[in-house]
């Protein structure tokens, strides 16, 4: 799949942009702060409708605008058609074919991509949060359900959380609308881990290979969960659902005490191990870098086996963080099959046809131009 054109109004610093591009590479080009990575974010909150950067909706908004708008036109299975989204004070409405979709979930899926930026370097060695961020993303592209359980579950523990809160402070006894919001917590919770169960199992079928690939054989690598219950990954979903409540039951007098949700989704965590050490333990920053490369290559490959096109690629001031090997290793597997675009301060050090057959765009101030 491919986007061909974009179009933002009021989007950050870009009051008024319209750009085509080519379906294989485009490469911007600009100084500190002109106005690259808003490009790039702009594309990935067209097929996600979130920034990989904030989580303000608001930030999205040019200074002093009501609204901001992003359209885009998609080609997938050789079909062209519109996306669009706007942001105002009011939420966000999101367009597919001229049609405003009620849920997002219907909308995400429509545009697949994978963003590579400098913070993804610290996948394995950051906050538990950005990798549930990571597969929450992921799964959400490919399984768009999942991303109405992960809003249903983040909305219901809210209220649990305020209700605990309010037990702790009152010490009350009746518990009843407790356990009426812990069921409705548990089907979402299950449902959602069941998902990243599915979803661990073909990332490491991809990103295993890949690994040992770009360590030249060295490297095994091995993806497990870590859940915040007692779960295995081939449980089926009713046993998930029956854990669930056995363990809420037994958490309950506690989450009282503490005023707070303590098993759940929201405190899993994912951790990566090369020839049976923990990375972020013990990894080296090249291995740590070279485990994020290769999940970002098996986020590719997986979005291929699942969707059945390539999802566009954003690498966003990445390239020039990698040592060439791992580069041209990047540069090799989406060589001609995958629309990508990269944004950079300067071409220099990056060396590849690649990018010499690449569409080039300078960016100065807000304001774009093509070279050629
Ligand atoms: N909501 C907004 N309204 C107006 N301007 C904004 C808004 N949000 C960010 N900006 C501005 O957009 C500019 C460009 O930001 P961007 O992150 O795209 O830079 P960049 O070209 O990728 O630079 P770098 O190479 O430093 O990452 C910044 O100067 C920032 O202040």
């Amino acid at each position: 799949m491919h986007i061909n054109e974009l179009s933002l109004k009021n989007y950050r610093n870009y009051e008024s942009l319209d750009l085509t591009f080519d379906h294989k590479v485009n490469v911007i080009i600009g100084e500190n702060a002109q106005g690259k990575t808003n490009i790039m974010e702009s594309i990935y909150v067209l097929a996600l409708t979130k920034s990989h950067r904030t989580s303000k909706d608001k930030e999205l908004i040019k200074w002093d605008e009501s609204y901001a708008k992003i359209k885009g036109s998609v080609v997938k299975r050789n079909r062209q058609f519109p996306l669009e989204l706007i942001f105002s004070n009011k939420g966000k409405k999101a367009k597919l074919n001229h049609i405003e979709q009620q849920r997002l979930s219907d909308y995400i899926g429509a545009l697949n991509v994978v963003m590579f930026a400098p913070e993804d370097l610290n996948l394995v060695k950051g906050s538990p949060q950005e990798r549930r961020r990571f597969i929450d993303m992921e799964i959400g592209q490919i399984q768009p359900i999942y991303v109405y359980h992960l809003g249903q579950f983040q909305k219901i523990l809210k209220q649990r959380n305020a209700l605990l809160k309010d037990y702790q402070r009152k010490q009350q006894m009746d518990r009843t609308m407790l356990r009426v919001m812990t069921e409705q917590i548990i089907e979402h919770a299950a449902t959602i881990i069941h998902r990243r169960f599915k979803f661990l199992q073909l990332l490491r079928k991809w990103a295993q290979p890949i690994h040992l690939g770009i360590s030249r054989h060295l490297e095994k690598l091995e993806i497990t969960y870590d859940a915040s219950i007692e779960v295995s990954e081939n449980m089926e979903l009713s046993k998930i659902v029956e854990v669930y409540q056995k363990q809420f039951e037994d958490m309950e007098t506690k989450e009282i005490e503490r005023g707070t949700s303590l098993i759940g989704p929201h405190r899993d965590d994912l951790v990566f191990h090369l020839n049976g050490k923990e990375v972020q333990t013990y990894g080296s920053q090249g291995q740590q870098r070279t485990t994020a490369l290769s999940l970002k290559l098996a986020e590719i490959e997986l979005i291929y086996s699942e969707v059945g096109e390539y999802p566009i690629l954003l690498l966003d001031d990445v390239l020039s963080e990698l040592d060439d090997h791992r580069q041209s290793h990047l540069l090799n597997t989406i060589q001609g099959k995958v629309q990508t675009f990269v944004s950079t301060t300067s071409v220099d050090g990056i060396e590849h046809d690649t990018l010499k057959k690449a569409e080039i765009f300078h960016v100065h101030q807000g304001a774009v131009s093509k070279e050629g």
